[in-house]
């Protein structure tokens, strides 16, 4: 047992996430001991407490784990703000997206952009994240489709850890739309993806996973399937946009391969759902783009209940589909637009974000040996940062064990 520790906070009330078949794995009377940016020790009224460099009294209040954002694009250059008027006048994202708009137009913009420019930008929105408490995001690219804007966007990804409290998961999506260059061709684009690109960013360590569009306006399963077969080549994870717009069963593909994920599945069939099961899929449910692009097709949420399978709730933070720079918007969505319990939600942007990630086994909890990333709120009860917009920040934040400024 810890006898001495870097931090102690006292006198809290723990929405652990731990499955303590308790709502939220709630501790109530608990102090937290941290040591070496871990969690060392959790402790409940009347056991002896150990000594610390810095006390911190919790005054009863809620400490929650960092809030994970387990799916953006948060990279990128240029703007659509044009597209969202188009949109509200009567062009579809996919009419758009035909037009040579949409990804490409962003595409575009990206590969024009500096390395700086990327960078300041990505931070910008990075930071609103980091304000609401989030210490964990995943970031794709995709908005290059070239090697050299590929790569130029994953290391901008990277280098955010040098600016912000905050751990960057990075994800390869060269499988996001067929650049220009490559008009006509997206079989030759498809092994130019797993041949060029894929080997590099693997063999420069600069992604964790990889991830592909399985849609009509992306890739068919059968392009995306050679994908996830060159990412298994390469020891790469595998994550998949799937079922957005259409049934495809890129979600049946995906957990095949046994994928972190399946992102969006508007178009899940309910028969399809078990299939998620086996292959330890997590459901990453993407309220902003559904809510952007006036979608009416939910994702089967009962089936995904019934079957037990973790969903995960992220803001897919993007320039066209999910301009939403805000975890607790995206939880708010969760719960008015799919019916996602408050219990629902924050599970899923904390311990089922983190197994989307393929982090569940030291992030998105408050357990004994996890990272010590932890928000204190002054709220009544954790349905409170669900239930509303833009009412709360956290009163502290901890990132790997040190106190954070938000
Ligand atoms: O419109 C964009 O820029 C990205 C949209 C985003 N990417 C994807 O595969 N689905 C989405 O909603
Ligand atoms: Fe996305």
């Amino acid at each position: 047992m810890t006898q001495h520790c870097d931090v102690l906070i006292k006198q809290v009330k723990l929405a652990s996430m731990q499955a303590n078949g308790k709502p939220y794995g709630l501790i109530e009377n608990a102090s937290v001991a941290i040591k070496d940016g871990k969690i060392v020790g959790i402790f409940t009224e009347n056991q002896r407490l150990p000594t610390a460099d810095h006390n911190v009294d919790g005054q009863d209040q809620w400490l929650l784990p960092g809030f994970i954002d387990c799916h953006t694009h948060l990279v990128y250059g240029g703007s659509r703000a044009s597209e969202f008027e188009q949109r509200l006048l009567g062009v579809s994202y996919t009419d758009i997206a035909k037009q040579g708009g949409g990804i490409r137009s962003t595409v575009k913009a990206t590969r024009a952009a500096s390395q700086e420019q990327l960078l300041q930008s990505a931070i910008a929105r990075a930071k609103r994240l980091a304000a609401e408490g989030v210490t964990c995001i995943e970031i794709k690219s995709g908005y290059g489709l070239d090697l050299d804007t590929e790569i130029k966007m994953l290391k901008v990804a990277k280098e955010l850890e040098q600016h912000l409290d905050l751990s960057v998961i990075t994800t390869y999506l060269g499988a996001h739309a067929l650049p220009p260059e490559f008009n006509g061709k997206a079989d030759d684009y498809i092994d130019f993806v797993c041949n060029e690109v894929m080997p590099q960013i693997a063999q420069q360590g600069l992604a964790s996973a990889v991830d592909v569009f399985c849609e009509g306006i992306g890739f068919s399963p059968e392009q995306c399937e050679k994908v996830f077969v060159a990412a298994q080549r390469h020891g790469l994870k595998i994550k998949a946009h799937v079922e957005q717009l259409s049934d495809l069963k890129g979600a049946l593909l995906a957990a095949e391969f046994n994928a972190l994920s399946v992102d969006h599945i508007e178009y899940l069939a309910e028969q399809d759902v078990a299939s998620l099961k086996a292959s330890g899929t997590v459901a990453v449910l993407l309220p902003g783009a559904f809510y952007y692009l006036h979608e009416t097709k939910k994702p089967p949420i009962v089936a995904l209940r019934q079957h037990d399978i973790p969903m995960a709730v992220a803001t897919d933070l993007n320039p066209g589909t999910s301009p939403i720079a805000s975890i607790l918007t995206a939880m708010n969505m969760a719960s008015v637009l799919f019916a996602l319990t408050p219990e629902e939600a924050l599970r899923g942007a904390t311990c089922h974000a983190a197994k989307a990630l393929g982090l569940q086994t030291h992030k998105g909890q408050i357990q004994v040996g996890f990272d010590a990333d932890l928000c204190l709120w002054d709220i009544q009860h954790p349905v409170e940062l669900v239930c509303g917009i833009n009412q709360h920040r956290p009163l502290k934040k901890w990132y790997a064990g040190r106190l954070s400024t938000l």
